[in-house]
C-alpha cells in the first residue's frame, strides 16, 4: 500500500537528517495510514514489511513497535503532555505518531534509550522537519527520565478512590471499555473483591501479542500434519495448533486450505454448535454472518464428515468471495451465498437443523488483535449494533427448524450484545429455549455463573478471544 503523503516543513536539502532506519519507518507509516485513512494495522503493516522486504528480527521490531504503540496510545500520550510543553493537539500529526513511538520504545520495549531518542529524532527531521527534531529530542528526553510505572505512578487516578480509572491509564483503554469489562466480569459472577484483579488482567491480556493458532480442518488434514511442522498442541481444542513464529502462511496445509488460521476460541464454539444434541434430521447447516469464513471452514468439514451440508450467508460481496475462498478446499460442501442474512429466516422458514449466527458486534473481545481498535470503538456502535443483532438472531430462529439449534455468537463479553440479546429474545419468543452450552465446551471455567448457561471464553483465562456464545433450541 501507498503510504500517506507527508508533510515536510521547508528546509535546505543538506538540513535533512538522515534517514530512519527501515523497521520504524514501516511503523511509523502504519501509524500515519491508520490516522488518516482509517486503514487496520494488522492489515497495513504486514504488506508493508513484504514491499520493503523487511525480514526476521526487523520485522518482529516493527510489529511490536507499531501494535504496541497503538495498543498503549491511551498511556503514552497522558505522558507525552506532561513532557511536551505545549498541548498535544496543537504538534504536527506526524510528530505526535513520532513521539508515540519513541514513547513506546523507553517505556514498553527494550531498546537502550539513547537509541530510542536518537532513532526518533532522526524519524522526525526526516519526516517533519529539523525544528521539530529538536522538540521531539527534548520531549522523549524527559520521558525517558522515569519507567512506566513511575509514570503511572504520577498520572493515574488513585487506585484506592478511583479503581477503574487507575486502571484505564494504566492499562491503556478508554474508561467506557474498562466498565463495560467490570459489567461482563460481574454479570459472569465474579465476586466483587475479586473483580478489580481480575479486570486488570483481562486488560493486560489485551496488551499483549496474541499467539498464532491454527485450525486442522477434519477430514483434510489432521493436527499431526502441523505438529511436524513446528507446531505445539492448542489448548483446548482438537484441532488446534499453536504457531509459535513466522509466516503460517507458508505452510502447504494452510495454502491449500486443508488448514486455517483461527483462535481457539472461535473454534470452539462452532464444534459446541456441531455437538449439541438434536433429534431428528441433521443433514442442513447454516451460516448466516459467514465473512471472512473461519468458522464456515470449519462447520463446513465437520458437516461434510456427517454428511450434512452448509449454507454459508454473507451480505458484502467482498467478504463472501473471503469465505469461498476460506471453504474452496471443501468443494460443494459449503454454498456460498451474498444475501441478507436478515431475510433468510422468512425466506427460508424452518429450513435448516443447525445454524450458527456470528453476528457483527463491537469486535471488544479482540482488542488484543486489533491493535486500534479500542481508541475507534465507541458506545454509540453498540446501539446502532443493537438492532442489527436482534434481527439477525430473530432470522437465525426462523431459519431453524423446531427441534433445530441455532448459535448465537459475539466476539464481545459486552452484556448489551450478549446477555441483554439472548434475555430479549427468550422473553420475546416462547418457541425458544436455552440449552446449557457450558458441557460443550472444552475449557474450564467459562462460566463463573452458576446455571446462566451461556458460555463467555476471556483471554486471561483462556488465551482465547473474549468469545460469547448462547446455544438456542427451537422448541
Ligand atoms: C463477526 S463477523 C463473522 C465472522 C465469521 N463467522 C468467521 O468466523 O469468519 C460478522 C459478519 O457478518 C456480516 N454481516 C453484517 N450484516 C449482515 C447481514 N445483514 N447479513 C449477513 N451478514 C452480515 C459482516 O459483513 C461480517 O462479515
Amino acid at each position: 500500500m501507498t503510504p500517506p503523503p507527508r508533510r515536510r516543513s521547508a528546509q535546505r536539502p543538506a538540513e535533512r537528517a538522515r534517514r530512519a532506519d527501515p523497521a520504524r519507518q514501516a511503523a511509523f507509516d502504519t501509524l500515519r495510514a491508520v490516522a488518516t485513512e482509517d486503514a487496520y494495522a494488522n492489515l497495513v503493516l504486514p504488506g508493508l514489511l513484504r514491499e520493503r522486504r523487511i525480514t526476521g528480527r526487523d520485522a518482529g521490531f516493527a510489529t511490536e513497535l507499531a501494535y504496541g504503540t497503538l495498543r498503549m496510545q491511551g498511556l503514552y500520550d497522558a505522558v507525552l503532555a506532561e513532557c511536551c510543553t505545549r498541548p498535544l493537539d496543537e504538534l504536527d500529526d506526524g510528530l505526535l505518531d513520532a513521539l508515540r513511538l519513541g514513547a513506546h520504545q523507553l517505556l514498553g520495549m527494550r531498546v537502550p534509550p539513547h537509541a530510542a531518542v536518537s532513532e526518533t529524532v532522526a524519524l522526525v527531521r526526516h519526516q517533519v522537519g529539523h525544528g521539530p527534531g529538536g522538540l521531539a529530542n527534548a520531549v522523549l528526553r524527559r520521558v525517558g527520565e522515569r519507567d512506566v510505572d513511575a509514570w503511572v505512578a504520577q498520572l493515574a487516578p488513585d487506585a484506592a478512590t478511583d479503581p477503574q480509572g487507575h486502571l484505564a491509564l494504566a492499562h491503556s483503554h478508554p474508561l467506557w471499555v474498562v466498565r463495560a469489562f467490570r459489567e461482563a466480569l460481574a454479570g459472569r459472577g465474579v465476586p466483587a473483591e475479586r473483580l478489580d484483579d481480575e479486570l486488570a488482567d483481562l486488560l493486560a491480556a489485551d496488551n499483549a501479542a496474541p499467539e498464532v493458532t491454527l485450525v486442522a480442518r477434519p477430514g483434510l488434514t489432521e493436527p499431526e500434519e502441523l505438529l511436524a511442522a513446528g507446531g505445539t498442541a492448542g489448548r483446548w481444542s482438537p484441532y488446534a495448533v499453536r504457531w509459535p513464529a513466522g509466516d503460517p502462511g507458508q505452510l502447504a496445509a494452510v495454502r491449500e486450505g486443508r488448514a486455517g488460521v483461527q483462535d481457539e476460541g472461535s473454534q470452539l464454539v462452532a464444534l459446541a454448535l456441531a455437538d449439541a444434541p438434536l433429534d431428528g434430521r441433521d443433514e442442513r447447516w447454516l451460516d448466516l454472518c459467514a465473512g471472512p469464513g473461519g468458522k464456515a471452514a470449519l462447520l463446513g468439514a465437520l458437516g461434510a464428515r456427517r454428511g450434512a451440508s452448509l449454507t454459508a450467508v454473507e451480505l458484502a460481496p467482498h467478504r463472501a468471495d473471503l469465505v469461498r475462498h476460506a471453504v474452496a478446499a471443501l468443494g460443494d460442501a459449503v454454498d456460498v451465498r451474498a444475501a441478507d442474512g436478515r431475510a433468510l429466516g422468512e425466506q427460508e422458514p424452518a429450513a435448516y437443523d443447525r445454524v450458527l449466527v456470528d453476528v457483527p458486534c463491537s469486535g471488544l473481545g479482540a482488542l488484543r488483535r486489533r491493535a486500534e481498535a479500542r481508541w475507534r470503538r465507541t458506545p454509540a456502535d453498540l446501539a446502532t449494533l443493537a438492532p442489527l443483532q436482534r434481527a439477525l438472531l430473530a432470522s437465525a430462529l426462523d431459519a431453524v427448524r423446531p427441534g433445530g439449534v441455532v448459535a448465537y455468537v459475539t466476539c464481545s463479553p459486552h452484556v448489551a450484545e450478549t446477555r441483554l440479546v439472548v434475555d430479549d429474545v427468550l422473553r420475546t419468543r416462547p418457541d425458544v429455549e436455552l440449552l446449557d452450552a457450558v458441557p460443550l465446551v472444552d475449557a474450564p471455567d467459562t462460566s463463573t455463573l452458576e446455571g446462566s448457561g451461556t458460555v463467555q471464553l476471556w483471554p486471561h483465562r483462556h488465551g482465547t478471544d473474549a468469545m460469547f456464545l448462547a446455544l438456542l433450541r427451537r422448541r
